[in-house]
């Protein structure tokens, strides 16, 4: 077992009855990365991140956070990790603070100064008394990323933390996982379907494209690779991955 990773996602597959799905993902997120899983809509991801989160099994393969399994070390594996599905749902009519404390209570060991830390961290601490009800949008998420960090967990898995977000909000979010993995040394696992945003935040990255991870690497060396920007590199990747399934499709009624 190597201590230094994060996430070990080996030989992951999940095929729905309409067929679609994810293919054998394997990927490795390294302890101080920000890793960004991008894909256009549909290409899986919020699949994987919910086998990683236990909510579904997969058919095929396994995933371990910091060694354990998922599938049968859940509560180890998840003991530290953070994780946010989607929207950030939260109790509108209490207040921030309130359901931070109710996520904390989760974790009786935490000291009562976190709370603070947290409202802190995410830039709520003016905001903390007022009804969630009252907040907006970003606020909203940047709540839900506070109650999955309260834990202080080593590594947050955010599936696409932005998505319905307006600009400002946007912006926020994307600060907040900067001055996170800055400040605390969070490692960061986030997917998204919009590739701007996975430059400006990840230094790792993960292109899944109908259920299959087709390229994978450092930031710097994709965007060094592509020459200008990973939107033009990411369509060239998907017409080399179209022409490839071309040419296979050919061979077969050939043969
Ligand atoms: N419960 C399900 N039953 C059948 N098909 C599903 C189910 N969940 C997802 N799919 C299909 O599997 C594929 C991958 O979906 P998934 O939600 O993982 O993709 P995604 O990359 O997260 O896309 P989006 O950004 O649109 O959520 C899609 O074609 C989707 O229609």
């Amino acid at each position: 077992m190597n201590a230094e990773i994060a996430l070990d996602i080996q030989g992951l597959s999940k095929t729905y009855r309409n067929k679609r799905g994810i293919d054998d993902i394997t990927l490795q997120v390294a302890r101080g990365d920000v890793y960004g899983f991008f894909g256009p809509n549909g290409a899986g991801k919020s699949t994987v991140m919910k086998i990683i989160a236990g909510l579904i099994k997969p058919d095929r393969g396994h995933v371990r956070l910091f060694g354990h399994d998922v599938g049968d070390q859940y509560e180890l594996a998840m003991s530290q990790a953070g994780v946010l599905i989607e929207k950030a749902e939260a109790f509108e009519y209490m207040s921030g603070r309130r359901n931070l404390e109710l996520a904390a209570r989760l974790y009786p060991g935490l000291p009562k100064t976190r709370i603070d830390e947290v409202l802190e961290l995410v830039g709520l601490a003016a905001s903390g008394r007022e009804k969630v009800g009252h907040y907006s949008l970003g606020m909203k998420q940047r709540l839900g990323i506070a109650c999955a960090l309260v834990s202080k967990p080593k590594l947050l898995i955010l599936d696409e933390p932005t998505n319905g977000l307006d600009i400002e909000s946007m912006v926020e979010v994307r600060e907040l996982i900067k001055r996170l993995a800055a400040q605390e040394r969070t490692t960061f696992f986030v997917s998204s379907h919009l590739i701007s945003e996975m430059e400006m935040i990840c230094n790792r990255i993960g292109i899944l494209h109908e259920g299959k991870l087709i390229r994978e690497g450092g930031m710097a060396e994709l965007l060094q690779e592509s020459g200008q920007s990973l939107e033009t590199y990411f369509v060239a990747q998907l017409r080399i991955e179209r022409e490839g399934a071309r040419h296979e499709s050919a061979a077969v009624q050939y043969h």
